[in-house]
């Protein structure tokens, strides 16, 4: 049935130049896309550089809800970090901008979203699989921590799936100097699931609080769900604490349990280092894939012009 003028929905497509921010100390024009989701004080969205045809993903930080100056102080945190970093597994900081009332910093689109939109979408992983997310992560993090910086809030929502599905370590907004024992910060922050016993009893971030959640990763990779996961807060916190987590499922092959047990070990100075996870056999014995199957994202595969099939 043909649809009948007044029955078709009005789509309010506001006027294009309304869509249009400018880079005030470059003049550079930039055309702003689809809204990819909130995060924080953020939008963000897909933004198209016009010169160029570049696109990125852009948090847009509006001014006026910065009143505090400690949150201005952690966007500006947040910068001055991720403006330094370069790597395959970091997601790129491309550049960052302020216009009137907003603060703009350009980020690496990546078309796949992050591993908790595709861990919805499948509900497992099967291990070679995780195997090359967990690879691409221990590598960013291995650059992360040569740089001296902990990251602090790994989890799925953190992990970006680049066009190629490769995998991103991003949201540097908690990442935090390395700083000896002692000096740590205490305030416990980032999601429940993900934090280390250490964290908790407030004794301070180190390398080893990555690899607690980067074992927490792997295990909601593999099992489907985290492995602190209970119906109130302070049932998830006791778990934590005592590293109490479900018995691995038999399917598991010995060296996922292995490496899962090693990781989420209570104790920080039991756990392995990131090298000794790189040469554990669940990351060099059988087969890893060099990037995700596409069959795994929902996002349908850009036809590049030479597909031989
Ligand atoms: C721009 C914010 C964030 C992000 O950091 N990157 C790199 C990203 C890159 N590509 C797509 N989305 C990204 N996101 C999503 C947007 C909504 C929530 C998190």
């Amino acid at each position: 049935r043909r649809a009948s003028s007044d029955s078709v929905r009005q789509v309010s497509s506001r006027p294009l130049h309304s869509r249009i921010v400018t880079d005030p100390a470059t003049g550079n024009g930039y055309y702003r896309g689809r809204l990819l989701g909130k995060g924080g004080f953020a939008r963000c969205y897909e933004l198209m550089e016009v010169s160029s045809g570049r696109m990125f993903a852009a948090k847009v930080i509006s001014r006026a809800k910065l009143t505090k100056p400690q949150h201005r102080d952690k966007v500006e945190r947040e910068i001055s970090v991720h403006r330094m970093l370069h790597h395959k597994h970091v997601v790129k900081f491309e550049k960052h901008f302020e216009t009137e009332d907003s603060i703009f910093i350009l980020l690496e689109l990546c078309n796949h979203q992050s591993l908790a939109h595709l861990l919805r979408k499948r509900h497992v992983m099967q291990e070679a699989d995780a195997r090359c997310c967990l690879r691409h992560i221990l590598l960013g993090l291995q650059y992360l921590h040569a740089r001296g910086l902990v990251h602090r809030d790994l989890k799925l929502a953190n992990l970006f799936i680049s066009g190629l599905m490769e995998v991103k370590i991003g949201d540097l907004g908690l990442a935090t100097r390395l700083r000896p024992p002692e000096s740590r910060r205490r305030t416990v922050c980032g999601t429940p699931n993900y934090l280390a016993p250490e964290v908790l009893e407030r004794r301070g971030h180190g390398p080893e609080a990555d690899v607690w959640s980067l074992g927490c990763v792997m295990y909601t990779l593999l099992i489907g769900r985290p492995p602190f996961e209970s119906r109130d807060l302070e049932e998830t916190y006791r778990a934590i604490r005592h590293a109490a987590y479900p018995p691995l499922p038999i399917l598991l092959s010995p060296s996922a349990r292995s490496l899962l047990t090693a990781m989420l070990t209570q104790q920080p100075d039991d756990r392995p280092t990131l090298d000794e996870i790189l040469s554990h056999d669940f990351l060099t014995k059988g087969f890893t894939p060099d990037r995700l199957p596409l069959a795994f994202s929902s996002v349908p595969p850009v036809p590049s012009a030479k597909t031989d099939q």
